[in-house]
C-alpha cells in the first residue's frame, strides 16, 4: 500500500504539470478534468483530478447504468500507473470490506451484513485530487475564496482518503456544527461515512459533511478511495439499526446507482 502510494508520489513529482497528461473524453465522466470543472452545489471548485470509476460495460445495468458506461482513460506516462493504481484499488477494496465487517458488528448485524446483495460486488470510484496553491487558485490570493471543493457528504458506504501529510485542508462538520480540521496523521487514512451507509444503519452512522480549502501556497495532492455498494441494490434500513433507533424507518429507499448518477450529472461540467 505505502509503496504504491510513494511510487505514485514520485510520479507526481517527476512530472510537474502531472495531471494534464490525462485528458477527458468528450461528454464524459472519466478521465482528467480541468480545474473549476467540479461543480459542487453550483459552486466550481479549485481542483483538477483524473476520475476512474469500476468499469460498466455497455448494457451490465440496463437503463440505470447508461449514464455511467466507459472506461478509464489512464496518461499515457508514466505507462506504470494503471498497474499501480489497479493495485491500490484492490488493496483499499480489501481493506473496506474489513471495514465493513466491523461496522456490522458495531451496529448489531452479521459480519457479513453488507456483503452478497449488499455490497459483495462493490462499486467503487477513485480520484486522484490536485489542488492549487492558495494564491495561484483564483488569481486573486485571498485563501478564503479558494473552495478547493465545497461542502459535500459522499455517496457510498466508506471513503479512504489519501491526503498529503504536510498540508491540512480537509474539514469536517462536527456536531455542534463547527467546520473543524481533519488534519493529517503521516500514516493513516482519514475515512468518511457515506450516505448509503446512513440509510443502511438508519441514522446510526451519519454520512460526514466535508469540504477542502486549500490555504496553503503549496499544491496539494489527495487520492480519495470510495467503497460503494452493489450499483444497482435497493438500499433502505436495515431491520436490526430500525430496532436499535427507536422502531421506525428515517429514510426510504434509495438505489446506489440512481444516487451516483444523478450527482455525478450535476457535479460536473462535461
Ligand atoms: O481532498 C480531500 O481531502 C477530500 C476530497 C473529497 O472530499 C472528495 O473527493 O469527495
Ligand atoms: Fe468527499
Amino acid at each position: 500500500m505505502i509503496r504504491t502510494w510513494v511510487k505514485t508520489r514520485a510520479w507526481q513529482k517527476l512530472s510537474g504539470s502531472w495531471i494534464r497528461l490525462a485528458e477527458r473524453l468528450v461528454s464524459s465522466t472519466w478521465g482528467y478534468q480541468r480545474v473549476g470543472e467540479n461543480i459542487t452545489k453550483g459552486v466550481p471548485d479549485m481542483h483538477e483530478a483524473i476520475d476512474c470509476y469500476r468499469e460498466v460495460r455497455q448494457g451490465m445495468y440496463g437503463d440505470l447504468g447508461k449514464a455511467m458506461e466507459g472506461c478509464n482513460q489512464w496518461p499515457v506516462n508514466p505507462p506504470d500507473l494503471k498497474p499501480i493504481m489497479e493495485e491500490y484499488i484492490s488493496l483499499c477494496t480489501e481493506l473496506s470490506r474489513k471495514i465493513m465487517r466491523g461496522i456490522a458488528l458495531a451496529l448489531g448485524g452479521s459480519p457479513s451484513e453488507f456483503e452478497g446483495q449488499r455490497a459483495g460486488d462493490p462499486f467503487w470510484v477513485l480520484r486522484i485530487i490536485g489542488y492549487p496553491g492558495a494564491s495561484k487558485a483564483n488569481g486573486i490570493g485571498s485563501p478564503e475564496n479558494d473552495i478547493g471543493c465545497g461542502a459535500h457528504t459522499d455517496y457510498g458506504l466508506l471513503t479512504l482518503v489519501n491526503q498529503d501529510d504536510d498540508i491540512t485542508a480537509l474539514q469536517v462538520k462536527n456536531l455542534s456544527g463547527e467546520w473543524i480540521s481533519a488534519v493529517p496523521v503521516p500514516g493513516t487514512f482519514v475515512c468518511n461515512i457515506g450516505d448509503m451507509l446512513k440509510i443502511w444503519s438508519n441514522g446510526l452512522y451519519d454520512s460526514t459533511l466535508h469540504r477542502v480549502i486549500n490555504s496553503c501556497p503549496r499544491y496539494r495532492v489527495c487520492v480519495a478511495y470510495f467503497y460503494e455498494p452493489n450499483f444497482d441494490v435497493p438500499v433502505e434500513p436495515l431491520d436490526v439499526c430500525v430496532q436499535r433507533t427507536g422502531g421506525t424507518k428515517k429514510f426510504g429507499r434509495a438505489c446506489y446507482g440512481e444516487h451516483l448518477v444523478s450527482k455525478v450529472q450535476t457535479n460536473f461540467v462535461v
